[in-house]
């Protein structure tokens, strides 16, 4: 069934999926590959619409991919799907200048987070209401870190105690996240770093372990599992 998504929201999620997943191996683009049957982009956006805030959802596609995708997801959501670019920037870049007028609250996903929860949503959207102008999901960093020479020889233990594993969604003010955009040079595959550029803070939430990245075939593999396993 079609969810419908709440015309009375101030959310809008902007989706990247026009990535060719490199990491992954060779096939269709990512967010086009199976998982449990189904394509990565229509887990991604079931859960997003299933977050109460939200009012739109963009989707930037691979360009050759655009129609198929909006196929794909009409039994999904209603959806708006544009033309990604060459680079993640230049995506998210796209998906903003469709957003509508109305949502005041923008959030960038990754179509490769498949498994993100509705709660993860409705933490960083509440965050953002709340009066952050740029907020981050994020998990402490669980294995010691070192820093290598090129040679791979260790130069150095790091003190992890603040660092933390960034995911997504990442939720910013709706002007906020346009006028970093506005000002982007270069490509940063993060948009809180495009914010944090502009002299923003950026604050964080608890994240998901289900919002993982699905990068690697052991990503996907472990989403298949996590998929089978969840009551
Ligand atoms: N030109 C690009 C590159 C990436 N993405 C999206 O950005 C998200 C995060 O990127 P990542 O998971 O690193 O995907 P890929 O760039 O496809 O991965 P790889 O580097 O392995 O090719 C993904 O949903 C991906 O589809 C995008 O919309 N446009
Ligand atoms: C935005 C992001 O998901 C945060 O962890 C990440 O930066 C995306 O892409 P990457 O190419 O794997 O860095």
């Amino acid at each position: 069934m079609t969810a419908q998504l709440n015309p009375r929201g101030d959310v809008a999620v902007l989706v990247p999926a026009a990535g060719a997943g490199v990491r992954l191996g060779p096939g269709l683009p990512k967010a086009l590959r199976l998982l449990a049957g189904e394509p990565l982009l229509v887990h991604a956006v079931r859960r997003l619409a299933a977050a109460p805030s939200v009012h739109t959802i963009v989707v930037a596609a691979p360009a050759a991919e655009v129609q198929a995708v909006r196929e794909m997801l009409a039994p999904v959501a209603s959806v708006i799907v544009v033309p990604g670019g060459a680079e993640r920037q230049a995506s998210v870049a796209a998906a903003l200048a469709a957003v509508p007028t109305g949502p005041t609250i923008v959030l960038v996903h990754d179509a490769a987070r498949a498994l993100t929860p509705p709660e993860l949503v409705e933490s960083v959207a509440a965050a953002v209401r709340g009066g952050r102008d740029a907020v981050i999901p994020v998990l402490p960093v669980v294995d010691t870190i070192k820093e290598v020479g090129a040679d791979e020889v260790v130069l150095g233990t790091v003190d992890r105690s603040a660092l933390r594993a960034v995911q997504t969604p990442q939720g910013f003010r709706r002007a906020v996240l346009s006028a970093a955009h506005a000002a982007a040079g270069g490509s940063l595959t993060d948009d809180a770093g495009l914010v944090e550029k502009q002299g923003v803070a950026v604050s964080c939430v608890p994240g998901s372990e289900y919002a993982l990245k699905i990068t690697r075939p052991f990503d996907l593999a472990l989403a298949e599992h996590l998929l089978a396993t969840a009551g």
